[in-house]
């Protein structure tokens, strides 16, 4: 399996006309596909600017039913997201041995190359990518710069003003989540978990380029999956791929790419902390005949040592915590264990009912 993943680096997409049984899709059930804001399936738009308490409760049904949502009112200049395009592009359209240079993979678990979890589909995705910690992006870009210069000094000044834009806005997003669980700013700001959380939150970025496809039908951009992390801000082109599963019945709803607005994602740990309260979504990229697009998940999660367990506050009075605790890293061996199966990585966490009671978790406070 290792070999056609490597491959993946040196594909062509745009020297083909028809898709390659390499990436022939056919590895996952599919669901319906409804249209762009179909009536009770639009995705919900939370405006940041808001902060009365309807808008309150607006995010908390939206947390909870959707897991994902349009975020708009945020602040990040769209002047800025245009500029991170811009620069993806630039860096993507690279030659293959530049890129290649920086591929992920032995001791480096960042660089260029499929997401992680391609490893478990015997099929490449319609897509390559970039994966990188944001705090990093000076030591990362030598990979492909080794000598520094203009194009390198643009593409980290474009990166860094991003990340620090995007990882303000976390915290306020954070804060809001925290205001849906019912915290009062003094609690947050207090010295509690809820602080460490918002003080240590680390940020990975990985850059996606979709390039058109001649049968979108046939391929996948990126297979469906939840994020490990506590939430994803998605930086998109202005053409659509990204979609959400929503339940009962099952079907994919395509979130549409609007100027400026954000799509936010709630990952695997977030749906921990709030004590199952907080959708995951599961989600995936399609691509399309047209158009390339472009996007960046900019995901923050806890840093690697934090000890990850569902907040006092989000466990509802006369029941318990319904999750272990656990760290990042010892949740992604579980994940990788159970990657097949929508969903199975976090049943592995969850306390059954005949646990005693002494043993468990009783909330990340304790
Ligand atoms: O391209 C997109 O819109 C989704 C990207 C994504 O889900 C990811 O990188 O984890
Ligand atoms: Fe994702």
């Amino acid at each position: 399996m290792a070999s056609i993943h490597n491959a993946a680096t040196t594909f062509d997409f745009l020297a083909v006309n028809c898709v390659p049984e390499s990436h022939v899709w056919t590895e996952q059930k599919d669901y319906p596909v409804v249209p762009e804001s179909a009536g009770n399936d639009a995705v919900p738009v939370v405006d940041m600017a808001d902060g009365t308490e309807g808008a309150i409760a607006a995010v908390a049904q939206v947390a909870e039913e959707w897991g994902g949502f349009l975020l708009v009112g945020h602040g990040v200049p769209i002047e800025l997201l245009v500029r991170v395009e811009e620069q993806i592009k630039c860096l993507l359209a690279r030659p293959a041995p530049e890129k290649e240079r920086a591929a992920r993979g032995g001791d480096f678990k960042n660089g260029y190359g499929v997401p992680p979890y391609a490893l478990y589909f015997s099929k490449l995705m319609w897509s390559e990518g970039y994966t990188f910690s944001a705090a990093n992006v000076r030591s990362e870009f030598r990979r492909i710069w080794p000598d520094g210069g203009d194009e390198y000094m643009r593409f980290c000044d474009v990166m860094e003003e991003f990340h620090k834009e995007m990882r303000a806005l976390g915290e306020k997003v954070l804060d809001m989540f925290y205001k849906v669980l019912g915290l009062s700013a003094d609690h947050i700001a207090g010295g509690g978990v809820e602080r460490q959380i918002r003080d240590t939150m680390t940020a990975t970025m990985r850059l996606n380029m979709y390039p058109k496809c001649p049968e979108p039908e046939r391929a996948i951009g990126l297979a469906a999956h939840t994020d490990s992390v506590f939430f994803t801000f998605i930086m998109q082109s202005l053409v659509p791929g990204l979609q959400l599963l929503r339940r009962g019945p099952d079907r994919w709803v395509t979130v549409p790419a609007q100027p400026g607005a954000l799509p936010v994602l709630i990952g695997d740990l977030f749906h921990v902390l709030t004590n199952g309260r907080f959708h995951n979504v599961l989600h995936r990229a399609v691509v399309n005949q047209d158009r390339e697009r472009v996007s960046v998940a900019y995901l923050i999660g806890p840093p690697k040592d934090m000890k990850v367990a569902p907040l006092d506050v989000a466990i509802r009075q006369g029941s318990k915590a319904a999750f272990r605790i656990v760290t990042w890293p010892e949740y992604m061996v579980a994940r990788e264990k159970t990657f097949w199966n929508d969903g199975e990585a976090l049943k592995i966490l969850r306390v059954t009912e005949d646990e005693g009671d002494a043993e468990l978790a009783q909330g990340m406070n304790k």
